[in-house]
């Protein structure tokens, strides 16, 4: 039997050899190498934490002192040292575990994440909870280098500093957020990383000072003085001491006996403390240890070089489709800038840095700052062009009215992942950015039904002048080619297409619903079913001439959109239509309003009836009741 099998859960460890922890080490690497090869993943996060796992489980009393893990992304070893490593291989899939931590999935799973940066105010959170009740359990923050980029990590660090809490965080530094991390706290860790030396004589220091006895007690507490008075000369870990927090380390993220000796005694402690470990992303991995390679891998990829099994074929994805449109249309555009929040790759503007590497800015997983920093190009005259995932936009919502809407500036948003994203799951969907982005003022809402006329709306909202403008596209494959983007012409402002006329009833549909109601009417009219289409990829403003003219000659209209229903498109056009002939029925048939959980993005949308059949059974079911009710 391996000794990963003999682990049914933490307490297991405690009773293991550090000879034994080593071996399981390298049983986990093995095990996690194999069955992300099957069901894809974010291996490389995992991989560097394994040897932390292990030791954070051994030094701490889990599940009673509680683990907050930051993401969650690099929690498949704590899955599996926490009894769901025979479910692993359902990881990411419908109905099986999922990707990131969450709390209906484990005890050990404190605090569910997905986005970046909320573990220390989780778990300070939790910290405050126990003294509250009186508990004596430990808290531990787990988050990572390119996290703690993000300005909500330093709204938890100024709240914990000066609390006298007993509460601990440990930073995962592997110098890497996705792509190599950015920043100056960056440097300012990579700078204590290499100046290990200061850090271990001004800790002999502290010791020196703490066990000093009898006659040497005087020394003793002049030896903590001093420390005090050179603690910022000796220590670059004097920001976090700054801040409220005793600093451990930098230590070595994979030296078990390390580790666990350094977190026991760092349990013992009170206040606030910082365990500084350093790892490396993607350790083990067999075709080289690659923090960026290895995020996130496909399922069914080759275990030994990371390479998909299945060569991809096809059309691009919408995000090659930005990346290269956007580098192309920079040159049409010179006032054009490309801001990103740490995803260069995922949202394709490591293209655009290649082409036009003086116009890229990656800000760090800081969306909100990414919006603001736009918004103060913007009002000097350029035009920055904002490319985030919109669940990640979410966290600058605040920006975009308070910074960018009110004072109507020009800023262009991009919204990758747009809709239901698959495997990533409920925290990474981005279902709300039509309500959110219809609820602000000035903002011109758009979403192309493929790539074709995603540059052309690329055009239009870069020529756009007249305050924010924001364009969503989903986490899936362009259905056509699009031309280099010089020979593509803008969208005309506010204007809608009927791509296909029929009678009684007419679907207004939203970006990818386009071609799945175009399917959705072909099934139709086989049964005898004739039915509008009309694309609508301005959703505001709308077009209100062709609207008009639909309303002449429609009893019904069906909205379908990949996004929430609940303030969507649907629900905007009807109380449109509620003022111009309340005698239309709409109907809005978009994401129900219950959380969508992991499975493939065909699958998901099928369950929520957003595919083509979804859409001709509500046509027919309407078209049953008009004919019932006339
Ligand atoms: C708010 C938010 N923005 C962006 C992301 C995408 N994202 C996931 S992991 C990651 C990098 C995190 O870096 P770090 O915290 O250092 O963890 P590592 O992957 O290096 O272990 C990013 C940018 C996210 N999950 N949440
Ligand atoms: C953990 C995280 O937030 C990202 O790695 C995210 O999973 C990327 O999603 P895509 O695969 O859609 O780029
Ligand atoms: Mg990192």
């Amino acid at each position: 039997m391996s000794l990963l099998d003999r682990v049914q859960d933490p307490a297991d460890l405690r009773r293991m050899t550090p000879a034994e922890l080593e071996t399981l080490a390298q049983e986990i690497r093995e095990f996690l190498i194999a069955t992300c090869s099957v069901t894809g993943g974010h291996i490389g996060a995992g991989l560097g934490v394994v040897e932390l796992t292990i030791a954070l489980h051994t030094a701490f009393n889990t599940p009673d002192d509680k683990l907050v893990w930051d993401v969650g992304h690099q929690g498949y070893p704590h899955k599996v040292l926490t009894g769901r490593k025979d479910r692993m291989h359902t990881l990411r899939q419908e109905g099986g575990l999922s990707g990131f931590l969450k709390r209906t999935e484990s005890e050990y799973d404190t605090f569910g994440a997905g986005h970046a940066a909320t573990s220390i105010s989780a778990a300070l959170g939790m910290a405050a909870a126990r003294d509250i009740k009186g508990g004596k359990n430990k808290v531990v923050a787990i988050i990572g280098d390119g996290s703690l980029g993000s300005g909500l990590a330093y709204e938890a660090l100024n709240n914990a500093g000066h609390s006298d809490r007993d509460f601990i965080v440990v930073l995962n530094d592997n110098e890497m957020s996705i792509a190599p991390n950015v920043g100056a706290m960056h440097k300012y860790l990579t700078q204590v990383q290499r100046n290990p030396i200061y850090n271990r004589l001004r800790n002999k220091i502290g010791d020196l000072a703490d066990h000093a006895k009898g006659p040497f007690k005087e020394a003793g507490s002049l030896l903590r003085r001093w420390e005090e008075s050179v603690k910022a000369f000796l220590t670059p870990g004097v920001l976090f001491e700054e801040l409220g927090f005793r600093y451990f380390g930098p230590i070595d993220g994979h030296d078990i006996p390390q580790l666990v000796e350094t977190f026991k005694a760092v349990r013992e402690f009170k206040g606030p403390r910082l365990v500084h470990v350093i790892t490396k992303k993607g350790k083990g991995f067999p075709a080289g240890e690659h923090g960026e390679k290895w995020h996130a891998l496909p399922p069914g990829h080759d275990p030994q070089t990371g390479k998909q099994l299945k060569a991809a074929t096809g059309n691009p994805n919408y995000t090659a489709v930005f990346g290269k449109a956007l580098a192309e249309l920079m040159e049409e555009f010179p006032k054009a800038i490309a801001i990103t929040a740490a995803m260069p790759s995922g949202t394709g503007t490591g293209t655009v840095a290649k082409a036009h590497p003086t116009r890229f800015f990656d800000v760090g997983i800081a969306e909100g700052h990414g919006v603001t920093f736009a918004a103060g190009m913007a009002a000097e005259g350029i035009k920055p062009v904002v490319t985030i995932y919109s669940t990640f936009l979410q966290r600058g919502y605040d920006n975009i009215i308070h910074d960018v809407a009110i004072q109507s500036l020009p800023v262009m948003f991009c919204m990758d992942r747009a809709g239901l994203v698959g495997e990533d799951g409920e925290t990474h969907a981005g279902l709300y950015d039509i309500a959110y982005m219809l609820a602000v003022p000035h903002m011109v809402v758009t979403a192309p039904k493929d790539g074709t006329e995603f540059v052309g709306l690329l055009r239009s909202g870069l020529a756009h002048t007249d305050g924010p403008f924001c364009v969503r596209y989903p986490r899936d494959l362009s259905p056509d080619v699009p031309a280099h983007a010089k020979e593509i012409p803008a969208v005309p402002h506010g204007t809608w297409e009927v791509l296909r006329k029929g009678e009684g009833l007419a679907i207004l549909a939203v970006g990818t619903m386009v071609q799945e109601s175009l399917k959705a009417a072909e099934a139709l009219a086989a049964e005898g079913l004739s039915v509008t289409v009309v694309n609508c990829r301005y959703l505001k403003p709308h077009d209100a001439t062709t609207l008009t003219a639909l309303l002449a000659t429609h009893q019904q209209l069906l909205v379908v959109e990949e996004g929430t229903v609940v303030n969507g498109f649907g629900a905007y056009m009807a109380a449109v239509v509620n003022q111009m002939d309340p005698g239309v029925r709409v109907v809005a048939h978009g994401v129900p309003d219950r959380i969508i959980y992991a499975a493939s993005r065909a699958k998901q949308l099928a369950q929520v009836g957003l595919d083509a059949a979804g859409i001709a059974a509500k046509v027919r079911a309407l078209r049953e009741s008009e004919a019932l009710a006339g």
